[in-house]
This record gives C-alpha cells, sequence and structure tokens, in this order.
C-alpha cells in the first residue's frame, strides 16, 4: 500500500484522467460510492445524516456520498460551507446530481445555524477539505471544525479529516477529530506522523479504480500482512540449525544483564538457527538461566562493563551489538573498533548506538549492511536534529540519514520507518502503546536479528522483523494482557501466535 504526499496523489489523479482516460466526475462517484460502501455498518436508517461540504473536490466526495445514501432511503441533510460561486468542475456536476435527485443545499449563514444543524445530527460526514489545503485553515472552516469537534455526533471524514496537512512537516493545524477516516486510494504521509495520527480515528483505504503507477520520488510503502505472508522464507521440511543463521549478540553489563537476555531468547523464538551471546564473565550466570537454548561467548570485562578485546566472528552470519552494554569509554571502544572490523551484516542498537555516533563516517565504508535502530531520542543524538524536529520530518530525516551514511534505519515509535540506503521506505502498520516500556526494543533486535540471517531482501527482512514484533503485543492486547501490564517478555512468548498465522 502506496503512501503518498498531496503531490505525488495529484499526479496519481492526473494519469488516471490522462493516460488513463478515465472522467473525474466518474473518479469522484467512484469515491463517494466506495466511501458509502465503508460507512453501511456503522450506519443505520434511523440516523441523521449531516454532510458539511467544502469548495472543492473533498466537497464534491461529500455530494456523492449524500445522494447515494438519500437514493438509499437515508435522512440526509447538506450545509455548503462556501458560497455557490466557488463549487466548480466535477465537483458542481455532483451539486447538479444531488439537486435532480431531490436534494437540498443549505448554504451557510452564521455558526449558530451549523451548532443548531450538529446538534440534531447523529452523524456527520466531513467532507470540508481534502488534501487540497493550504495554508492555515480559513472562517469560517476554523470554527466549523471547532464545533464539530464539541458535539457527540459520530465523525466520519472523507479522505482526511479536515485541517489536516497531508504531508510531513506542519506543526500548526487545527483539524477535525474524526472517529473514522474512509481514505481515499492511498494513505497519506501525515497517517504515520505521531501529530497527526490521532486526528483519523479508525481508518480504512477505500479504492476508486486509479492508474497504477511507480512514483518517481521512490517508493514509501505501508507494510501489512499480506506483505509478510508474500515476503517471510517458509522453513524447509528438510532444513537443519545451520540454515537458518548463526547469529551474535554482544551486549550487557553488570547493571543491565536483562535486556541482552531478551534479544537472545526474541532471536531464538522467531527462527534463528544458532544463537551466541557475548557478554562479560560477570553477567553469564544470571541470563544463562534465563536463556538455556543460547551457547556463550565469554567477553573480558572491567568495572562491570566490556572492555577493548578481539573478537573471532567469523563463524556467524549476523551480529547484533549494544544492548545492555553501559557507555563506558572502554565498551565504546570495543564497539567502535567491532564495528570497523566485522565483515557480516551488524545491527546496532542502544547503547551502541551512543558509542558509533562520531564514527559515522567509517560505518558509511562498510561494505555489508549495517543497520541501526534508533528511537527518536538516540536519532536526536546520532544527528544533532531535536526530537519535535524529527517527528516533525521522520520521513525526511531517515532517507537523508541512510543515504548520507549508507546504513539500513529502523526509526522506531507508533509507526516504525524502515529506510534502505537507497531511500526506499517501507512502515510498519502494527504496534501499540504497550510497548512504550523498557525492554520492547531488546526484543525487536532479537526479532530483526532472526530476519536479516533468514533469505530475504534486507528492508523487507527488518519490515518483517518490526511487524511480527507489533502484532505480537496487537494479539496479547486483544486477548489477555492490556496496554498496561504488557511486558517485553510477553511480546517474546506472544511471537508463537503471530508466526502461527503467517
Ligand atoms: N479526481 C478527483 O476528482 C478526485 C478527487 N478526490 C477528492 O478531492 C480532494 C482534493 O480536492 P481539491 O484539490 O479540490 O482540494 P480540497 O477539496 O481539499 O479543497 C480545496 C478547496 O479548499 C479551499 N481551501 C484551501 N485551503 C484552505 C484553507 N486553509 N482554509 C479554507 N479553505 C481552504 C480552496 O479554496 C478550495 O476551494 C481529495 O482530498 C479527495 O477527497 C478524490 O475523490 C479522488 C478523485
Ligand atoms: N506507542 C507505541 N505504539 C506502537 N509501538 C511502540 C509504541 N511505543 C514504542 N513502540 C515500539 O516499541 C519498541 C521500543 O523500542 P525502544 O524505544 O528501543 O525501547 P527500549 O529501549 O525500552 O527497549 C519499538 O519497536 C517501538 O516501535
Ligand atoms: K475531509
Amino acid at each position: 500500500m502506496q503512501i503518498v504526499t498531496a503531490k505525488e496523489m495529484y499526479e496519481i489523479d492526473r494519469l488516471t484522467i490522462e493516460k488513463g482516460g478515465v472522467d473525474g466526475k466518474l473518479l469522484m462517484e467512484n469515491a463517494g460510492r466506495s466511501i458509502v460502501n465503508h460507512m453501511l455498518p456503522i450506519i443505520d436508517r434511523t440516523k441523521s445524516i449531516l454532510v458539511l461540504v467544502g469548495g472543492g473536490n473533498n466537497g464534491g466526495d461529500g455530494f456523492v456520498i449524500a445522494r447515494t445514501l438519500l437514493t438509499d432511503g437515508y435522512d440526509v441533510l447538506v450545509v455548503q460551507l462556501v458560497p455557490d460561486y466557488k463549487i466548480k468542475g466535477e465537483a458542481a456536476y455532483h451539486k447538479q446530481l444531488w439537486l435532480n435527485f431531490g436534494g437540498i443545499v443549505h448554504v451557510f449563514q452564521d455558526t449558530s445555524m451549523i451548532r443548531r444543524y450538529l446538534l440534531d445530527a447523529d452523524i456527520v460526514v466531513d467532507a470540508m477539505l481534502g488534501i487540497g489545503i493550504s495554508g492555515e485553515v480559513r472562517q469560517p472552516l476554523k470554527d466549523v471544525i471547532g464545533l464539530v469537534n464539541q458535539v457527540e455526533a459520530l465523525t466520519i471524514s472523507v479522505d482526511i479529516p479536515s485541517g489536516l496537512p497531508a504531508d510531513e512537516g506542519e506543526s500548526h493545524f487545527e483539524a477535525v477529530v474524526a472517529d473514522y477516516t474512509f481514505i481515499v486510494e492511498h494513505p497519506k504521509m501525515s497517517l504515520f506522523l505521531e501529530s497527526c495520527s490521532p486526528f483519523y480515528g479508525k481508518w480504512e483505504v477505500v479504492k476508486i479504480g486509479l492508474f497504477h503507477s511507480n512514483l518517481s520520488s521512490g517508493s514509501r510503502i505501508a507494510w501489512r500482512e499480506r506483505d509478510v505472508k508474500r515476503t517471510l522464507p517458509k522453513r524447509s521440511r528438510n532444513s537443519h540449525k545451520g540454515t537458518h543463521g548463526r547469529g551474535l549478540v554482544i551486549g550487557g553489563s553488570s547493571t543491565m544483564p536483562g535486556s541482552i537476555a531478551m534479544t537472545l531468547k526474541a532471536a531464538l523464538r522467531s527462527g534463528a538457527g544458532l544463537i551466541t551471546g557475548g557478554t562479560i564473565n560477570e553477567v553469564f550466570s544470571s541470563i544463562a538461566s534465563h536463556c538455556v537454548e543460547a551457547t556463550y561467548l565469554p567477553l573480558l570485562g572491567k568495572a562491570g562493563a566490556m572492555t577493548t578485546q578481539p573478537v573471532d566472528v567469523s563463524m556467524y552470519n549476523a551480529i547484533a551489538i549494544g544492548m545492555g552494554m553501559g557507555r563506558n569509554e572502554e565498551t565504546a571502544a570495543f564497539t567502535r573498533q567491532l564495528v570497523k572490523d566485522v565483515t557480516k551484516p551488524i545491527l546496532i542498537d542502544a547503547d551502541g548506538l551512543h558509542h558509533i555516533k562520531d564514527d559515522l563516517a567509517s560505518i558509511s565504508q562498510r561494505k555489508q549492511p549495517t543497520i541501526l535502530t534508533p528511537h527518536p531520542g538516540e536519532m536526536a543524538m546520532l544527528t544533532g536534529i531535536s526530537v519535535r524536529e524529527i517527528l516533525l520530518h521522520p520521513f525526511e530525516v531517515s532517507k537523508q540519514f541512510a543515504y548520507e551514511h549508507n546504513v539500513y534505519l529502523v526509526l522506531k515509535g507508533p509507526h516504525t520507518i524502515i529506510t534502505d540506503p537507497n531511500g526506499n521506505q517501507l512502515v510498519n502498520t502494527t504496534g501499540n502503546q504497550g510497548l512504550a516500556k523498557g525492554g520492547s526494543g531488546d526484543v525487536l533486535s532479537g526479532v530483526l536479528l532472526a530476519m536479516i540471517m533468514q533469505e530475504q531482501s534486507m528492508i523487507e527482512a527488518l519490515a518483517n522483523g518490526c511487524f511480527i514484533h507489533g502484532k505480537s503485543a496487537d494479539l496479547l492486547i486483544s486477548s489477555h494482557r492490556s496496554t498496561e501490564d504488557l511486558l517485553a517478555t510477553d511480546v517474546i512468548d506472544g511471537l508463537a501466535s503471530v508466526f502461527r498465522t503467517l
């Protein structure tokens, strides 16, 4: 499912009309009708429906929705928020159809009129502003958006909640807080931004028959279950433990022994053939009892943390480093040296990211894939860009960084963005706030390590790992866990139910 900017969406519209020969009026009809089909399970004939129509094509969709519902016997009222002369083109055509079919258009007079209609409505269809918004919302729409957000009625937004930007980078907006949004054809970038996603409510993408095209701006795809099912390698009946990779996890320190244990266990639970934990002597005993299936590589420690030493990694297919290592300077030097020497794919997380912060130039020279898995705070530390700016432009910041440093970047969050060194991006669609707890990242690293050792493209392996990790949390909170009590170790246990369905 391609994620688009407003500009890309207009380009796809244009191609559909010019190359595909599909009339814009037909597309609008398709959009309105498809949205009604998606609305039917959540509305019923006893409810009164108010359609708020703006001056662009989003409003045009609103006229089609109103007509489709009216002809199906629903109680529908249309309020047009702009003067008649502003309704043009395809929207004017569909307004005329609405009138031909016996519909009435109530033109906006003042906010008290809107307040009255809103109080009488059970359902509000928000077709005021779509992806054509520019600048701050003007009056009277600004007030109307405020009123829509005050009333009890169920709010259904068409394509995008009115007032919300489609793209990243906007920090000031006033928008409808929708209960449902039916997104036309492609999710817009803002659906995956922390500041914007709550406005969408529950969402679904409705297909209207647009042209399929490869955008010149590179691929940006929402990674869903069907993608995982398509790309996840199947375990052969004849496989042996060596087939699924031999992985090394380096981490842990006297104060943080648990994190490496979680990474080891998660890797094993995600199909890795053989996993070794590289950690200091004083940590072994405490973690070995938690993960008896792993083997261990003793490393030299000083003051409870790893110190500089050579490590033979020749027998491993991939390495994960950083979890629970601590920030000691000798540990940092050890990490930097290892990352430089190792000619295997290497995943760097947590403290490991701090250690390589000033060594990104040598990372970009690596011939084998380097995978960095920062959360926004770690990304800020790596880039010198504030967390606020990162969250405002996560797609752009990720793309620049991955390209500049020749790395695979997994920028973690409610919508984790995975970027390859060419700037292709996959966005995870699973996970919930139960994961916002210590240890979730360690588990993710283990799942990712297992994935990258199995045959699949690197970016898909990372996206599959993120999907599986989030899905485990989703299944757990839909059964016997809550977002409050969910623990990282539960997410490891939950991996079984995810793999059974894939
Ligand atoms: N080809 C088509 O006809 C299709 C149109 N579609 C719909 O069309 C929408 C995009 O249509 P448009 O490009 O006409 O854009 P919009 O419908 O988002 O709105 C543009 C209108 O809003 C006004 N406006 C812009 N910024 C404003 C602000 N800050 N405050 C107040 N008013 C403002 C403009 O004056 C203009 O009248 C999509 O979101 C989608 O709903 C889809 O149905 C897909 C197919
Ligand atoms: N609100 C949320 N919704 C969905 N996933 C989340 C949320 N918060 C965190 N996560 C996921 O949980 C993991 C947290 O990783 P990280 O921040 O490194 O945790 P830690 O360092 O505590 O182990 C990431 O995979 C992230 O995507
Ligand atoms: K809208």
